[in-house]
């Protein structure tokens, strides 16, 4: 499903070429369930942006569905980021003026999702993050947990194809943590492509294949 071939991403300065990746071949499979691991810097965050289209700043080939993404005009690009995605980042991207309810709803309303079915996944998305009480709060209203449990149910809620993640469960303890990861399990088991970026090795064993990376490269290429 998604086709990476001999991926580099470089920064020119003035004097030299510094690689963030090189030299990245990486075939991901409908249905896998894939961790990227390795130290700080390492480039785990810049593939991801890549693979989510987020990015379009590399060399190499990408596609999805043996479709070019370089071929594609930044329209189409764009709808097929929205369409096919879901993004975990790192720091929450929440909006501000919009409430932990309107929060999460934002991806049902791009994807035409009608108003009792939004409200029932809305429903069912706040229970099981035990955060009915704080609907109608704003994010600055929240914890840094909680505002990352809004952003993973607001990346799960469209029920994209393929869930990006960039260190999930960064601020959230153990066993807010373990729920999470059990969340993906389900979707996973559901059909929904999951690629994580982390530092734990706990979060990567829920998952069913392991790529270490190691200066922009892939290093080792384990199955669970
Ligand atoms: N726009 C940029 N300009 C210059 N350097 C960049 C840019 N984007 C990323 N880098 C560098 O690329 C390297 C890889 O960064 P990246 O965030 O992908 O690492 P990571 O493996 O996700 O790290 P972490 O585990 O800390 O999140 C870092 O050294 C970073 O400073």
């Amino acid at each position: 499903m998604i086709s990476l071939g001999n991926i580099d991403k470089f920064i020119d300065s003035r004097f030299q070429r510094v690689f963030i990746l090189k030299g990245i071949n990486l075939s991901v499979g409908q249905g896998e369930f894939l961790t990227l691991m390795g130290p700080s810097g390492v480039g785990k965050s810049t593939l991801l942006n890549i693979i989510g289209l987020l990015d379009d700043d590399f060399e190499g080939q990408y596609s999805i569905d043996g479709k070019s993404i370089q071929n594609m005009k930044d329209k189409q690009r764009s709808a097929l980021h929205k369409s096919e995605f879901g993004y975990i980042f790192q720091a929450y991207h929440l909006i501000d003026d919009l409430t932990v309810y309107e929060n999460i709803e934002t991806p049902l309303l791009y994807r035409g999702v009608s108003a009792s079915e939004r409200k029932s996944i809305i429903a069912d998305l706040l229970d099981r993050f035990k955060m009915v009480a704080k609907k109608d709060l704003f994010p600055e209203q929240l914890s840094g947990g909680q505002q990352q449990l809004v952003g993973i149910a607001r990346a799960i809620a469209g029920k994209p194809r393929i869930l990006l993640a960039d260190e999930p469960t960064g601020n959230l303890h153990s066993a807010q943590a373990k729920e999470i990861m059990e969340v993906f399990k389900e979707l996973n088991k559901e059909g929904t492509t999951i690629i994580q970026a982390t530092h734990s090795r706990e979060n990567a064993d829920f998952g069913t294949r392991l790529i270490e990376m190691l200066d922009g490269r892939i290093d080792k290429d384990i199955a669970l």
